[in-house]
């Protein structure tokens, strides 16, 4: 053994150090997918969390050159029980040891996994560090409850500057708050024309693009940290159909009215059932995400409940009653999947379809009215 996980309240875990021979602080989260670690590594939403794989044995299928979310990963450091050094897999390139390695970030293999997450579960996530064995646990554990978290997670994840994708079909302005490279990819399966926009864009300059619709993409931090992205989703409401994914589910509740809260342990995961509620069907989702839109909040807005969690009744989905806005809390663009909720990126292709259509009766009723 030769690192170790130390927690906020002095918990001391003792393992095998992979990856990178770095010590990192974070948020202790678990994730409960059986596959899909190269996915959450890469995931922009984890910035500064140390993830905890729950299943056994991670690493066997290698890393490969298309799956991944963000070509820099700003997690800070992955946890498993057994870490796999000699992967096999057609597609793979490297292991996750190289790539941890090539991304400085820390791993840590051997420990009791479990124990970790049942902690998690029943005390909420903690702050930790994967440090050397030779560091003193109580002055680790006396930084991480004295330090301040940051707070510029989405600010360091986002663009910098616009670009564009060019497609034929409907162009979308996609707000990246730390975007999955999913998302985009399920707009370019699409045909979508999409410009990627920062966080913290004016809505003026996103109308000037002539957008059929605006996505907000899902992001990491919580969602208060960003009041810029806010006032542009209030400011785009009902001028053009909106669509948010997890973060931007969040923003959008933020920008109706309503207000946000932070979970104990939160939901991260590629099996969380949800209820939509017209229908009563359930849809197997992957999901991730500390944060949650206050259900109580919602009386004093436009907004209406569309999908439920099964496991802890949370919302997962909100419309909005007046404007072509419409949000869900886990990700339709799943990778590895599952692919139940896909339907909804056609539900966002559809809303521009009508918005068009509408605004085109506009015009020539206003044209006919004029030659009256
Ligand atoms: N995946 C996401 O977009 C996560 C949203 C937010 N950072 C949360 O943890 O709730």
């Amino acid at each position: 053994m030769n690192k170790q996980l130390v927690l906020e309240d002095g918990t001391v875990f003792k393992g095998e150090g992979f990856g990178a021979d770095v010590s990192l602080s974070g948020e202790v989260v678990f994730n409960t997918g059986m596959t899909g670690y190269q996915e959450i590594l890469s995931d922009p939403s984890y910035c500064d969390q140390i993830v905890t794989l729950t299943y056994p044995l991670i690493g066997n299928y290698g890393i490969n050159r298309d799956d991944f979310e963000s070509l820099a990963p700003m997690i800070s450091g992955v946890i498993v029980r057994e870490v796999e050094h000699e992967p096999s897999h057609w597609r793979k390139q490297e292991s996750l040891h190289d790539l941890l390695v090539a991304k400085n970030i820390p791993g840590l293999a051997g420990i009791d996994t479990r124990m970790l997450t049942r902690k998690i579960r029943m005390h909420g996530t903690v702050r930790g560090r994967i440090c050397d064995l030779t560091v003193d646990t109580t002055e680790v554990a006396r930084m991480l409850r004295e330090e301040t978290p940051r707070r510029d997670q989405v600010a360091r994840a986002s663009a910098k500057t616009p670009y564009h994708v060019p497609g034929k079909g409907k162009r979308v302005a996609l707000i990246d708050c730390g975007m999955k490279h999913g998302i985009l990819q399920s707009l370019i399966e699409r045909h979508c024309d999409v410009i990627v926009v920062p966080y913290n864009t004016p809505a003026e300059d996103i109308l000037r693009l002539r957008a059929d619709g605006v996505l907000v993409s899902n992001g990491p931090g919580d969602p208060t940290d960003i009041p810029e992205t806010i006032e542009t989703i209030k400011a785009l409401l009902g001028k053009l159909p909106l669509f948010g994914i997890c973060l931007g589910h969040q923003l959008l509740a933020l920008a109706c009215g309503a207000t946000t809260s932070k979970l104990s342990f939160g939901h991260r995961g590629s099996n969380h059932p949800v209820r939509q509620l017209a229908s009563g069907q359930i849809e197997i989702t992957s999901q991730n995400h500390g944060y949650t839109v206050d259900v109580h909040s919602l009386m004093e807005t436009n907004l209406e409940v569309t999908h439920v969690d099964v496991n802890d009744g949370t919302i997962e989905g909100l419309t909005h009653k007046s404007a072509s806005a419409f949000s869900i809390q886990y990700h339709p663009e799943a990778a590895p999947g599952p692919h139940d909720a896909g339907y909804l990126f056609d539900e966002f292709l559809q809303l521009m379809v009508q918005h068009v259509e509408t605004r085109r009766e506009e015009v020539e009723r206003i044209c006919q009215s004029a030659q009256m």
